[in-house]
This record gives structure tokens, C-alpha cells and sequence, in this order.
């Protein structure tokens, strides 16, 4: 297990500053400037833990299967703890169910479960989520964290190309109210897409997608990654898209919320 790396826009950028303070320092800045640095510094670095501190506490459920999570080993893998979205990003996911009213809830890349087993808390009696996974070993991994819960017996798991799952589902008629997109980033558009071109969304479904901030790689003026460029090719196509209203919020990695448009 190791520390987590900074994967968001916060958490680059308080990184970048920590740096950039240390720097100033050695050249030995005026006192002025260091101390704007510093102050910077501080806006930033502070911001998550304060999210954190004024958030209600995850579930002791959650926290055991973000702590089995971090204390995994995920050298020689695809996966990385980083992955796991979290207390603030899970009690956000929860308030989604409850505000939106949500029994049927589809997740598209769930990891060790974490988002998973934060929606199916929020769920109503006799509600579900379906969760699509291609890996294998984290779907094991996941099942296990879920028997020790009793909103985990909420969670059905589909193992396989989350593209391959969302035909079979729409096949079955399955219907969703509520649908959070955070798999392989090039493939967010064509799960968009499915989803509003079948019959999977319920009329006033919201279609949840994480790290549409991709670590700030969008609207930076640098060389993007693959993901970089898929999520700012999946941004400008929502934007333009007349089916739809999104608002992208910042949280954590960027977090889209998608409905069908009213006028449509
Ligand atoms: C960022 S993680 C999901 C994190 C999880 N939602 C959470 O909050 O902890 C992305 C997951 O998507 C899975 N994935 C990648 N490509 C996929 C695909 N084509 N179909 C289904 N799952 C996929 C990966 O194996 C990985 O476990």
C-alpha cells in the first residue's frame, strides 16, 4: 500500500504550491511573497479536509471497505486506490438517490464498491443497484465487502464490458432512475449514448458521470492523455448535445450531472 498521489484539480494544485512555496523559499523571496504563496497554498490544501470535516462520517461499512481498499495491494495491476471515489463523492452519490427518489440505480465501473455500497445505503426497501465491472479479482473483492453489509445484499454485479451488460439489460427491459458513469473514460460517450437512445432511463432519470475534471487536463493549455482528450471530447459533445441539460460540478475530479431536456 502507498500514499495516494494527488489525482484531482485540488489536490494537483496543492501539490504544485507545497512546491512552488519551497522553491520560493530557498531563493529567498521577499517576506510578501512567500506569504501570498503560502496563503495560496493554504486555500487549496485546506479545501478537502475541510470537505471532509463538514460532511456527515461515511458508514462504518464504507469506511472498512475504503480502509481494505487502501490496504490492498495494487502493484503489477490496472487498479489503483486512487480509483475509489470516497467519503464526500459518496455522501454526494447518496443524497443523489434520496433527492432524486431513485429504486433502481445502474453504476458503470465500480471498483471495490465504493460508490455502490454508498448508493445502495440510500436506496428504499426493495431497491437495487446493478454494477458493471469488467475486472474479475476487484468483483470478487468487492462481493466480499458487500456481504458484510446489509445494504451490499442491494447490489447485483454484472462482471464484463460494461458495453456488453447495458445491451443485455435494455434487452431485459431493466430500467434505470438513476445511472453514475465512472468506467474506461473512452468509452463515456457510447455508454451516454446507449443510454439515451434506448430505453434504460427512466422520463426523469439523471445520468451521474465522474472525472469529467480529468485532473484539470481539459482546460489546460498542455499535451493531453488518452483520458484527457476522451473527457474533453465527452464535455464538448454533452455541451452540444440538444437532448440534454448537465451541470458540471466541481467535486473531486469533476462530477456531470446529465438529465434528459425539458424542451426535448
Ligand atoms: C474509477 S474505477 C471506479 C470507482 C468506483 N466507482 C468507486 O467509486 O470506487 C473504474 C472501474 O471501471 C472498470 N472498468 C474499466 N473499463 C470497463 C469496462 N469497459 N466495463 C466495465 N468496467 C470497466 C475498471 O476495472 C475499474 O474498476
Amino acid at each position: 500500500m502507498s500514499d495516494a498521489r494527488p489525482v484531482t484539480p485540488t489536490t494537483i494544485a496543492a501539490a504544485e504550491l507545497t512546491e512552488l512555496c519551497r522553491d520560493l523559499d530557498d531563493l529567498g523571496v521577499p517576506a510578501a511573497v512567500l506569504g501570498r504563496a503560502r496563503r495560496a497554498r493554504d486555500v487549496i490544501a485546506g479545501l478537502d479536509p475541510y470537505l471532509d470535516e463538514c460532511t456527515t462520517p461515511e458508514s462504518p461499512a464504507l469506511a472498512d471497505l475504503a480502509a481494505r481498499t487502501r490496504s490492498a495491494e495494487w502493484s503489477g495491476s490496472t487498479l489503483e486506490q486512487e480509483m475509489l471515489s470516497g467519503h464526500v463523492e459518496g455522501r454526494f452519490l447518496d443524497f443523489l438517490v434520496r433527492m432524486t427518489r431513485a429504486s433502481s440505480v445502474l453504476e458503470i465501473g465500480m471498483f471495490t464498491g465504493y460508490s455502490a455500497l454508498a448508493m445502495a445505503e440510500a436506496l428504499p426497501p426493495g431497491g437495487t443497484v446493478v454494477a458493471c465491472e469488467l475486472d474479475e479479482p476487484v468483483a470478487a473483492f468487492a462481493r466480499q465487502c458487500f456481504d458484510a453489509s446489509p445494504a451490499g445484499e442491494m447490489i447485483e454485479i454484472l462482471v464484463g464490458p460494461a458495453s456488453e451488460s447495458l445491451t443485455r439489460l435494455a434487452d431485459e427491459g431493466r430500467r434505470f432512475d438513476l445511472v453514475f458513469i465512472d468506467a474506461d473514460k473512452a468509452g463515456y460517450l457510447g455508454y451516454l449514448t446507449t443510454l439515451l437512445d434506448s430505453e434504460l432511463l427512466t422520463p426523469d432519470a439523471v445520468v451521474a458521470v465522474d472525472n469529467t475534471l480529468l485532473q484539470a487536463e481539459p482546460y489546460l493549455d498542455t499535451a493531453m492523455s488518452d483520458n484527457g482528450s476522451a473527457i474533453a471530447a465527452f464535455n464538448r459533445a454533452v455541451a452540444a448535445d440538444p437532448r440534454v441539460e448537465q451541470v458540471l460540478v466541481p467535486l473531486r475530479d469533476g462530477l456531470t450531472l446529465i438529465r434528459r431536456s425539458s424542451a426535448s
